[in-house]
Formats: C-alpha cells, sequence, structure tokens
C-alpha cells in the first residue's frame, strides 16, 4: 500500500479573541460563503461584514472560554484515528486542513508534499456535503492541485460525504438514546435535530444537496435509534438579509412548547465536534429561549468528538476507500457546472431577494467609502465642499 496520508478536512475556529475578526475576514472571503458577481468586491465587503460582526462574535467566543475548541478536538480526532489506522496495519499519517483558521489547508498540503505519500484519501469532517463546507474545500484543494505540480501528481482519492454509513447512524442513535433514557419519561421526549442552516439558493438555485441529505440523515439516525419518540428538523445559526432554510430552530422549538411539548432532546447534526454553535448558541442561547418558551427539561446530545464507535467507523471509511476506485475532486465538487445562477447573479425587476442583496451590498460599499474619506479627509463629497 505504501505512504498512506488522510487528510481531515474542517472549517476551523479562531483559538483567542484576538483571532475572531481575521477567522471572520477569511470565512467571508470566500466566494462559496458570499458569492459575488465582482471578485474585486469580495475583500472589502469581507472586510466590512467581519468589522460589523466581530463584536458580536466575540462576546459569544468569550462566553465559551475566549475561542473554539476545535483546533484541540480535531487534533485529538486525528491521533485516535491515526492510532487506529495503525493497529489495523495501516501505516497512515493522518493531517489536518483547515479552510478559515490554522492550521491552514495550504499548510497541511505543504507536509504532505514534504513527506512524499503513495496515496492520499481526502476526507471531510462534514457527514453531510454542502457547497459552503466539504465543497469550499473541495475547491480550494483542486486550485492547490492546479498550482502545484508536486502535488498535481499524488495520487488521492476523496469522499464527498458519509452519513450514511452504519457505524455513524449506531453511535449517534446509542448517543441519542442514552440522554433519552436520563430523561424522566423518555418515550415523550421529543427528539430535535438542529442542523447548521445554508441559504435557501444555495438548495433551489446553486443545487446544493444539502437539505436532501440533512433530511435523509435524520430519518436514516430515527430508523436506527428505533424509539416511538417523535421528532423536529430545524435550522439554526442563521447569518445575514437572505432567507435561510426553514424552520429556524427558534420558531420550531416555539411551536412544540405552544403545542405542549414539555421535554426536548436538542441533536446537532451538520457537525461532528463541539464547537460554537453547540457550547453558545444551543447550550446557552437556544436552552434560554426553550426554557422561557416553557420547556422543562431541556437536554443535548453530545459532539461525536472522538466517541470510540465513530473513530473507528471513519478508520473502516479510510479503509474502504483505499480498496475502492479513486474518486476525483472534480467529480465531487457540485454542482460540476453550474446550472443555475446564484439569486444574487441573476438580474431581475422588482422587490425580490437579489434587489435586497444589492440593496444591501451597496450600501454597504458607501459606508465604507463614506468612511475611508472621513478618516483620510480626501474624496469626492470632499471636493464637491459636502463634508
Ligand atoms: C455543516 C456545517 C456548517 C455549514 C453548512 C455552514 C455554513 C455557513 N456558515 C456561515 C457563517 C458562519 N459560520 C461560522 C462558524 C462556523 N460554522 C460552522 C459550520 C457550518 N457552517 C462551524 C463549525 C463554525 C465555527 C466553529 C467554531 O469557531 O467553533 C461563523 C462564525 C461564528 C459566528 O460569528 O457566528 C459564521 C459567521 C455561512 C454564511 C454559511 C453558509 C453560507
Ligand atoms: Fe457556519
Amino acid at each position: 500500500m505504501g505512504r498512506v496520508g488522510v487528510l481531515l478536512l474542517n472549517l476551523g475556529g479562531p483559538e483567542r479573541i484576538e483571532d475572531v475578526r481575521p477567522f471572520l475576514f477569511n470565512l467571508f472571503s470566500d466566494p462559496e460563503i458570499i458569492r459575488l458577481p465582482f471578485p474585486w468586491l469580495q475583500k472589502p465587503l469581507a472586510w466590512f461584514i467581519s468589522l460589523s460582526r466581530s463584536r458580536r462574535s466575540e462576546a459569544n467566543y468569550q462566553l465559551i472560554g475566549g475561542g473554539s475548541p476545535l483546533r484541540r478536538i480535531t487534533q485529538e480526532q486525528a491521533t485516535a484515528l491515526q492510532e487506529t489506522l495503525h493497529r489495523c496495519d495501516i501505516d497512515a499519517t493522518v493531517y489536518i486542513g483547515m479552510r478559515y483558521w490554522h492550521p491552514f489547508t495550504e499548510e497541511a498540503v505543504a507536509r504532505i508534499k514534504r513527506d512524499r505519500l503513495d496515496r492520499l484519501v481526502i476526507l471531510p469532517l462534514y457527514p453531510q456535503f454542502s457547497i459552503s463546507t466539504s465543497g469550499s474545500s473541495f475547491r480550494l484543494l483542486e486550485l492547490l492541485r492546479q498550482q502545484d505540480e508536486g502535488f498535481r501528481h499524488l495520487d488521492y482519492t476523496v469522499v464527498p460525504s458519509w452519513y450514511r454509513r452504519p457505524g455513524y447512524l449506531k453511535t449517534m442513535a446509542e448517543l441519542i438514546a442514552q440522554e433519552l433514557d436520563r430523561h424522566p419519561n423518555p418515550d415523550q421526549v421529543h427528539v430535535f435535530f438542529s442542523a447548521h442552516g445554508v441559504p435557501v439558493s444555495y438548495v433551489e438555485e446553486a443545487g446544493d444537496p444539502y437539505q436532501r441529505e440533512i433530511e435523509d440523515c435524520t430519518r436514516r439516525i430515527m430508523d436506527t435509534l428505533q424509539r416511538p419518540n417523535p421528532y423536529t428538523l430545524a435550522y439554526q445559526s442563521r447569518v445575514g438579509p437572505v432567507e435561510w432554510l426553514k424552520p429556524y430552530t427558534e420558531a420550531a422549538m416555539e411551536d412544540l412548547a405552544a403545542r405542549g411539548v414539555r421535554d426536548l432532546l436538542v441533536v446537532p447534526i451538520s457537525f461532528v465536534s463541539e464547537h460554537i454553535e453547540t457550547l453558545q448558541e444551543l447550550d446557552i442561547e437556544f436552552r434560554e429561549q426553550a426554557e422561557e418558551a416553557g420547556i422543562e427539561n431541556f437536554s443535548r446530545v453530545p459532539a461525536l468528538n472522538t466517541h470510540p464507535g465513530f473513530i473507528q467507523d471513519l478508520a473502516e471509511l479510510v479503509q474502504e476507500s483505499l480498496e475502492s476506485p479513486s474518486l476525483t475532486l472534480e467529480e465531487v465538487i457540485h454542482p460540476p457546472r453550474r446550472a443555475k445562477m446564484y439569486p444574487q447573479e441573476r438580474w431581475e425587476w422588482g422587490i425580490t431577494t437579489m434587489a435586497e442583496v444589492w440593496n444591501g451590498r451597496l450600501a454597504m460599499v458607501g459606508f465604507i467609502a463614506l468612511l475611508v474619506e472621513m478618516l483620510s479627509g480626501h474624496g469626492p463629497l470632499h471636493l464637491a465642499g459636502l463634508l
């Protein structure tokens, strides 16, 4: 088999409060997060959004100890996976490539090249595919391959999404069952799946399979769980003015509470590690809202982190990927050729989502221009004698 590498792809998170703004800048500079028809606008807009959002985000990161635990947990997952692979006689090195913070994907690629591997398995730590997560990392890797002959010649395979794996479904079902049994009346508990949202346009216009995969994933977990509990799927962490996948978590929970639900078990579904959106958004903000709405018994299923069943399943996935025909990045970047445009790229007259998005963006550009002029003391308003 030769020298094998496993590249774990993840989002990354700010480790200290002073990292929050540059982390947000990296995130919003990604065209898979905010897609603009004029690439030159991307960085000024990312600068502006990161500046205006950073205070709120910093306060949230303060609430979870001053930084994201993502790097530490991903490192623990990588170590556990490497040890499990070694026990299965696979001499693999596991690398971490974060999209928006350290250790960056570019750093991982530099290490991979230095180690002169024979084969690489590219494995996103997102169970379901989204253009905005695995898709963004795949695009970056494809770009790095095009720019680097050494990396281009490395034999590799890629895993697009893996939520259908029985090992993953079984581990999730076990974690849910454990939490259900801690409730006074386990069968009465409403199981509340909370997925990270994406804008509706990703699914409806750009063909992101994310919503379909999330819905399929929750159904399969409930089938594996084999309990009589009712369940709901809702979407959290909405950002910006456009419409995101619905129902939103708060509205769905309030609806359940109004219908008499008193026992709620929240299951984070789109991410395998604890992070800001489990530790702050669900455990603090959402719990408070739920209790105010009348939920009496609120609990949350922990993220998979280094659960032995999960790590074992990842090791089997790596093994199977090495034995199967290779999949290329071009094959899994979705959609291969964008059939439809994002709504903000397609011209339409009237009060449309596109108009709202563009009004917002033009207002931001105007605001930045005003700010720059006020700070520098030069510009068209000074020339016209208005400032
Ligand atoms: C599968 C998971 C995720 C999807 C889908 C996703 C899409 C998405 N996210 C934003 C905006 C933000 N995400 C932020 C942090 C963040 N997002 C995910 C996961 C998904 N994002 C994770 C794991 C994290 C970070 C975790 C951590 O630091 O612990 C943030 C920053 C935090 C904040 O300010 O709230 C933003 C902003 C968009 C716009 C988007 C889809 C287009
Ligand atoms: Fe996010």
